[in-house]
């Protein structure tokens, strides 16, 4: 059953667990394949307002089903899916971006579909776009931009479309080392200008510590939460320093998780 009541009033800050802000609350939501297969057994778990849920777990372990079920793309076998919220944004692996647009028309595609009106989705896809740093390729086509181009295009779309909670499924995956810890770092940028709440699925343990306020860590067979550890020195909105120890002392427990070690 997934139920979208209204939403709730005040902004929880990063990192917190208040049900009662929360965009999103999984409660025993389980899934269950017309073949039978039972790719998540009873998974809770709430995303609060402004706060980066990261899932990392090995393949299989039913992190996409769990966004698509999130995204209402897929229907819950069982238990309540709550969510607070219609203003939602994707993004995946795939930037998906429009070969004959160019990047402005890219960024402001879906904010036009959602039926925002001209002058607020131009300033607000200027604005995104001078925040991926993309100013100077307003009028490039996706041919002619890098990879790690092409994904800031798609950042900035879902920006554009100001939404309050970001479906992010693998979208750094494709990309090169470098540039895939510059793309957590625009997104961390983007993230403090706009406040979104976020599930981020990735297959990356020091991604997935360097972005989430909590780390969901998930097992395979069945599908299911192992831990979900609350990050020792999450992304803040002042962009304060972060405890690098603390967080490799994280990366190192998500290892053994994953590793079953604990
Ligand atoms: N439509 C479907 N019908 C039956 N089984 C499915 C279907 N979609 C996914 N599955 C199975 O459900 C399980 C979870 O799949 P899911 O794609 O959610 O995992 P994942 O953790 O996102 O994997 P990956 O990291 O490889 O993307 C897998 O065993 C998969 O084979």
């Amino acid at each position: 059953m997934v139920s979208t009541p209204a939403p709730a009033p005040g902004v929880a800050p990063p990192g917190t667990t208040d049900q009662a802000a929360a965009l999103i609350e999984f409660r025993q939501v389980q899934k269950t394949y017309s073949n039978g297969f039972q790719a998540v057994t009873p998974f809770d778990l709430s995303v609060g307002a402004g706060e980066i849920v990261s899932l990392v777990g090995p393949s299989g372990c039913g992190k996409t089903t769990v966004i698509r079920m999130a995204a209402g793309l897929s229907s819950v076998s069982g238990g309540e899916l709550v969510r607070r919220t219609d203003q939602l944004a994707y993004v995946f692996q795939d930037p998906t971006l429009l070969a004959w647009r160019n990047v402005r028309s890219n960024v402001e595609l879906v904010a036009k579909l959602k039926g925002v009106d001209k002058a607020t989705r131009a300033a607000a896809a200027t604005a995104a776009i001078e925040m991926v740093g993309l100013g100077a390729f307003e009028k490039s086509l996706p041919r002619q931009l890098s990879g790690g181009m092409k994904m800031r295009v798609s950042l900035a779309r879902a920006i554009t479309s100001a939404p309050e909670l970001m479906m992010m499924d693998e979208p750094f995956a494709a990309l090169d080392e470098f540039t895939r810890e510059n793309m957590q770092n625009q997104l961390l940028r983007l993230w403090r200008a706009n406040g979104f709440g976020a599930m981020f699925i990735t297959h990356s343990i020091s991604e997935a510590v360097n972005l989430g306020h909590r780390i969901v860590v998930m097992a395979a067979r069945p599908g299911r939460i192992a831990r979900i550890i609350d990050s020792p020195s999450p992304p803040t909105k002042d962009d304060a320093p972060r405890d690098k120890a603390a967080l490799a002392d994280t990366a190192e427990l998500v290892s053994s998780l994953l590793a079953g070690d604990k």
